[in-house]
């Protein structure tokens, strides 16, 4: 196989059942052994004879001591790295980071950054970099912010991001440049990309966001505009597929240990204490997952993916019940958008980006848990419901997400550099790698209660699986889902006094 370089929908792999704007869209390069690799868009390949430039960072004193410090055009990164024998190479993505030759000279670089969607730990440490990359790394001068999320492109004025402004940002929860919910208008948003000779676009944000960035991209695309857009994932929900982890995500797990830890003292500290905690999660329970292994306090995880039952023989009160018996207390964590088929009061509007309204599960598990215990079990429950929410999201990024962000904004200047576009930058098993935008938005990201990490969990914390393994599947129809659990068990042959008794 040659370079890999600006192959642009090679066949050799079966789209011919895909719509025609999809088969445009996607670059794929097939190889020997099953080896696919889906490569992102490149400027070189919908504006003919586009000039290169040598690398500036060749000369830069810094980076020159690395003994091979640009990445080969033919490096990629393998998606699945637990393999057979015989098995296919499998899906690939292009490996990120600088290349011999870029497609922008310095001086005619004019880049922007927007930050949209929910607070994340680590947002202006993304953006400190990304602006200290461009102007140290490269030597670009040009960059601005653009205010508050879409809708700043085209109804405010902009704000000019120079190494000095952003010193010390890093240090700050939220994002210096503002963000919101709703307000993409593809046509202006691209118009004021245009009219004001933007080159770079530098968007950082959830799934939401980067569908957002899928689009300007495919306008910009179709206007024949040498622009390049960078995606760069956002979220502490870690609802992104195909990357390992998403930024800000390690630190509040680390925040919410303190809300569990204050649960923890509550709880204890009452006959038959009862410690609530609810963090976020809309879709995806990774949050509470993972701040349950962290801690070893909590007694039950209550996620979006693994539904439960509060009442009768294997429910969450009968549980409850025998902790409390066994314990005198329990801590419990549940992530916001757990249970909420379980509230039956009519679900108000979507917020402006069309993400669906959530129920306080705390609030209404907590009311229910009240009136369960002392009107029918007549049994006094002292319950002490913590809603740290917003706490977990609004804080700087912790050192090992900083570092992240530093790598993320990195890549995502290099790629621009290079001229690849509609991509999104992320760690795939360890090694950074240029995603295109289809791939990231294709699925959210979920925990699979059929994986190992729930396994964990629940040894962890001792609760039933409410609704068995076979059950869930049944449910959501995906029966392709592999099983690595031994004993696909439901409640009924996993009776709680066994679950407790271990
Ligand atoms: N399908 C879509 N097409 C175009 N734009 C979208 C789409 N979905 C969301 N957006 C835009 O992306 C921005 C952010 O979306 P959203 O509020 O859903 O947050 P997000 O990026 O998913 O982040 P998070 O959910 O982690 O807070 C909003 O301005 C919204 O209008
Ligand atoms: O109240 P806001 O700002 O819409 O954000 C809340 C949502 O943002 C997230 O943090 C990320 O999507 C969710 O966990 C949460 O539901
Ligand atoms: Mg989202």
């Amino acid at each position: 196989m040659g370079s890999l370089d600006h192959n642009f929908n090679k066949t050799g792999l079966n789209i011919s059942s895909m719509p025609n704007s999809q088969q445009q869209q996607q670059k794929i390069v097939i190889g020997e052994a099953g080896y696919v690799l889906e490569d992102v868009p490149n400027l070189s390949d919908y504006i003919p004879n586009l000039p290169t430039y040598p690398n500036p960072l060749q000369d830069n004193p810094s980076y020159s001591v690395v003994k091979q410090y640009f990445v080969d055009v033919d490096d990629t990164v393998a998606q699945k790295i637990v393999v057979h024998k015989n098995s296919p190479r499998g899906i690939h993505f292009r490996r990120a980071g600088p290349r011999q030759k870029v497609y922008f000279e310095p001086d005619d670089v004019y880049a922007c950054v927007v930050t949209c969607g929910g607070l994340c730990p680590g947002l202006n440490t993304v953006i400190r970099e990304i602006v200290c990359d461009l102007y140290y790394m490269y030597g670009v001068t040009r960059v601005m912010g653009i205010d508050g999320g879409y809708r700043g492109f085209y109804s405010k004025n902009t704000i000019p991001l120079t190494p000095k402004v952003v010193n010390g940002i890093h240090k700050r929860g939220g994002t210096i440049l503002g963000t919101s919910r709703g307000g993409h208008d593809t046509k202006k948003i691209v118009d004021s990309i245009q009219d004001r000779g933007i080159n770079q676009v530098y968007i950082i944000g959830g799934d939401g966001t980067q569908r957002g960035a899928a689009v300007i991209f495919e306008e910009i695309r179709r206007r024949g505009l040498n622009v390049a857009v960078a995606g760069i994932p956002k979220t502490i929900d870690n609802d992104i597929p195909v990357i390992d982890k998403s930024f800000g995500f390690d630190s509040a797990v680390e925040e919410a240990q303190r809300a569990i830890s204050a649960a923890h003292v509550e709880a204890t500290s009452f006959e038959n204490g009862i410690g609530l905690v609810k963090l976020m999660g809309r879709d995806s329970g990774f949050i509470a997952m993972y701040a349950t292994l962290a801690s070893r306090d909590v007694d039950c995880c209550l996620i979006p993916e693994s539904p439960f039952y509060l009442e009768g023989r294997g429910g969450l009160f009968e549980y409850i019940e025998h902790r409390l018996k066994a314990n005198g207390h329990m801590v419990i964590v549940i992530a916001e958008g757990a249970g909420q088929e379980l509230v039956s009061e009519s679900l108000k509007s979507s917020d402006p980006s069309g993400n669906k309204p959530l129920h306080d599960v705390g609030l209404w598990i907590s009311e229910r848990l009240k009136e369960h215990f002392s009107k029918q079990k007549k049994m006094v429950i002292n319950l002490k419901y913590i809603d740290p929410t917003y706490m977990i999201r609004a804080i700087p990024s912790n050192a090992s997400d900083n570092v992240y962000c530093t790598l993320l904004a990195e890549t995502a200047v290099h790629g621009a550099m290079a001229g690849y576009t509609g991509f999104t930058v992320g760690p795939v098993n360890g090694k950074h790698a240029y995603i295109p935008f289809d791939r990231i938005i294709e699925k959210q990201n979920k925990v699979v209660i059929t994986d190992r990490m729930w396994a964990r969990l629940l040894s962890s914390t001792l609760q039933p699986s409410f609704l068995g393994t076979r059950d869930i599947i049944k449910e959501n129809k995906e029966e392709e889902l592999p099983t690595q659990l031994a004993d696909n068990s439901t409640t009924d042959d996993n009776s709680m006094e066994k679950q407790i008794l271990r």
